[in-house]
């Protein structure tokens, strides 16, 4: 079974509206994570793109890049919901698909010059992303590429990134559905 079949959709949560994409489907079957892992990773290490450290975006990109920082053999750096890391953060706000929220990362995370993967489950309108984009870039790290389970192209957050000259690495598409 394909990636995309795993992947469960409930409609109107977490509003009315929202088609949501739900991954735990996906998770909980050991050949669906396994797949997603060795795809992702498979990816990386075929097109030879260079990064030195994996950051997550908190909650689901935990699961991903926690995983692929194993395959991969990179440190993992979290980016947290506010109020989670203990040492001295800086903080980015941005707009979700349905509300708006804040993320931090440790300012000590990252040495300047540091290449990064930056990895989430799912890519909407691309706000969580930039966000953690955004926090690499002000400590002096380089976005060498963003990797995602799921995009949502009609939302938009695909052209946003890269318009803006980011490079995307996602396993599978809901588009038009
Ligand atoms: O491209 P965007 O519009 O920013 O949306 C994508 C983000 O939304 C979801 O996280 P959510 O904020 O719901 O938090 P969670 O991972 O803690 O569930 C998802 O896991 C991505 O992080
Ligand atoms: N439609 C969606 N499904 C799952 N997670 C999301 N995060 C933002 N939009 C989402």
């Amino acid at each position: 079974m394909p990636i995309k079949s795993r992947i469960r959709t409930i409609p109107d949560y977490p509003k009315k509206g929202i088609m949501f994409r739900d991954i735990t489907t996906l998770l909980k079957d050991p050949v669906g994570f396994r797949l997603v892992i060795d795809q992702i990773s498979q990816h990386y290490l075929e097109h030879g793109i260079n990064f030195d450290m994996i950051v997550g975006m908190e909650a689901r990109g935990f699961i991903l890049g926690g995983a692929l920082s194993y395959t991969l053999g990179k440190g993992f750096i979290p980016i947290r919901k506010p109020g989670k890391l203990p040492g001295e953060v800086i903080d980015q706000e941005y707009q979700l698909e349905y509300g708006t929220d804040k993320v931090e990362m440790h300012t000590d995370a990252l040495e300047k010059g540091t290449r990064v993967l930056l990895v989430d489950d799912l890519l909407a309108t691309g706000g969580t992303a930039m966000a953690g984009a955004q926090l690499v870039e002000k400590v002096g790290g380089i976005i060498s590429d963003m990797a995602f389970i799921v995009n949502l192209p009609d939302i938009g957050g695909q052209k946003k990134l890269e318009d803006k000259g980011y490079k995307l690495f996602c396993l599978t598409e809901f588009e038009g559905e």
